[in-house]
Parts: structure tokens; sequence; C-alpha cells
């Protein structure tokens, strides 16, 4: 099956309204054949989505439509802000927030309850990697926090090694084929080999215009999480352009 590639920023908590300007440069990157996507603070929804003309999303949504949830901010309200898409189950969210992966499950349908759609990340300790755990970790959080109805159409899944994350540490392209292999595998398992062929598997972690190319053309990689590098259209546009 032919999967589009999708380059996804995450801005995390950066940007202002006058960090929307570096929006203008990448809408020009992204009328070519590659997806494009950014995630944004809640509160530049709005603006952005105004601004930019590919998807702009959420990093984060509540997995309830509303309630006493002081601080949080649920589908409906994000998708009425502008937003297309929510990042769930970022690990700076599940360690940070402590969120379990029954939360990122939850998350996950809200977003496809309100026909918004989802990238859901998962991804491994260095500590877990060297007790040679990586594939065990990954596969179990992601069979854990599947979305029921989980399908291409509307769901990506991002491998985002938890230290490879604004390190400076990448992955090698051996390592993410297997992880992305291991993936691919625990998803037909639970939704068949239709399903588990029609959804995007993201590598995340210290991308870079530089080792973006070898990355996105790896066996089984479809696009890229890019933290760091997409807070600037001169970093991002070079790794759109290298998905190409
Ligand atoms: O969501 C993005 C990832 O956490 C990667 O961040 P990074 O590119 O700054 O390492």
């Amino acid at each position: 099956m032919m999967r589009r590639k999708l380059v996804a920023g995450n801005w995390k908590m950066n940007g202002s309204l006058a960090a929307l300007a570096e929006l203008d440069a990448i809408n020009d990157a992204a009328d070519g054949g590659v997806d494009v996507a950014i995630a944004v603070p809640a509160t530049l929804i709005h603006p952005a989505a105004a601004r930019a003309r590919f998807p702009i999303g959420a990093e984060d949504v509540h997995g309830a439509d509303s309630g006493a949830h002081t601080g949080c901010v649920s589908a409906p309200m994000v998708k009425e802000a502008g937003a297309s898409f929510s990042i769930v189950g970022h690990s700076e969210r599940r360690q940070g927030q402590h969120e379990s992966d029954a939360d990122v499950k939850a998350k996950a349908e809200a977003l496809h309850r309100h026909g918004l759609t989802a990238i859901l990340c998962v991804g491994e300790t260095l500590e877990q990697r060297e007790a040679g755990k990586a594939e065990a970790v990954v596969t179990a959080q992601l069979r854990a926090s599947l979305p029921d109805g989980a399908s291409g159409d509307w769901l990506s899944i991002a491998y985002e090694p938890i230290w490879a994350i604004g390190t400076g540490k990448v992955a090698t392209v051996a390592d993410v084929e297997a992880m992305h292999a291991a993936i691919r595998a625990a998803l037909a398992e639970a939704l068949g080999v239709d399903q588990a062929d029609s959804i995007r598997l993201l590598y995340g972690g210290s991308v870079t215009a530089e080792n973006a190319a070898g990355l996105l053309h790896a066996a089984n990689v479809d696009g890229a999480l890019v933290g760091g590098a997409s807070l600037t259209a001169a970093k991002f546009v070079p790794i759109i352009k290298a998905a190409g």
C-alpha cells in the first residue's frame, strides 16, 4: 500500500503570536506531495489555523468532552479553535503528567468521535533499550493505548525513543526499521493486515535536515514527528523537502 509521507511538527511549550510568521514559508513548502502538519500550544491554535494552509493541531486533549478538569482542553474545543488533529500519548505527557495507556486510548477515541485525526506516540526509555526490552515495551504500550476503530484514515503512530528526544541522539536507521516492523506486526495482529498497512508510522527524536533523508526513506517509515527543528521554517522546510 502507498502511504503518503507525513512530516508533522510539535512546537511543545514554545512559540508566540510573533512566531506564527514562520508558517508563511512553510505554507509554500507544504504544497508538494508530502503531507505537512504542525501541533501548536492551545493558545496558538486559532491564529495558526487562520494563517496556515496545512493542518494545525493540538499537542494533547482530554478524553472527556467537557467537565471539571481544570487546565485541560477537549477535542471539541480544539476543533472549534481550528485544529484538525492532535498528538496524544507524547512521552512528555506520559512521564511528566503521569498519563496511562488507558488515558491515551480515551484521548485518541475522543478525537475520532469528533472527526479529528490523531498522532499516537509510543517509545522506550534508555534503560529499557539497554535491557533489551525496547520492542516488548513499545508494542505493549501500543496494544494498550490503541483506540477502538483504529484505521489509517484517522490514526498515525509516532515511534519516539525517549532517549532521542531533544538530545541530538538519533536512533540508527536499522533500529528504527526494526522497531517500525515490530509496530506494524503488532498492528496487524490487532487489526488485520489491511488496516495495519493503512496506518502511517512516523519516527520522532532529534530529526534534523541533516539526518531526515535517511530516516524518511527507511522501510516502514512514513514520516517524522519533529520537535525542535519544527520551530523555524529554515530548519523545518528542508525536512519536508527530504521527505519528497
Ligand atoms: O514530538 C516531537 C519529539 O518529541 C521530538 O522532539 P525533538 O525533535 O526536539 O527531538
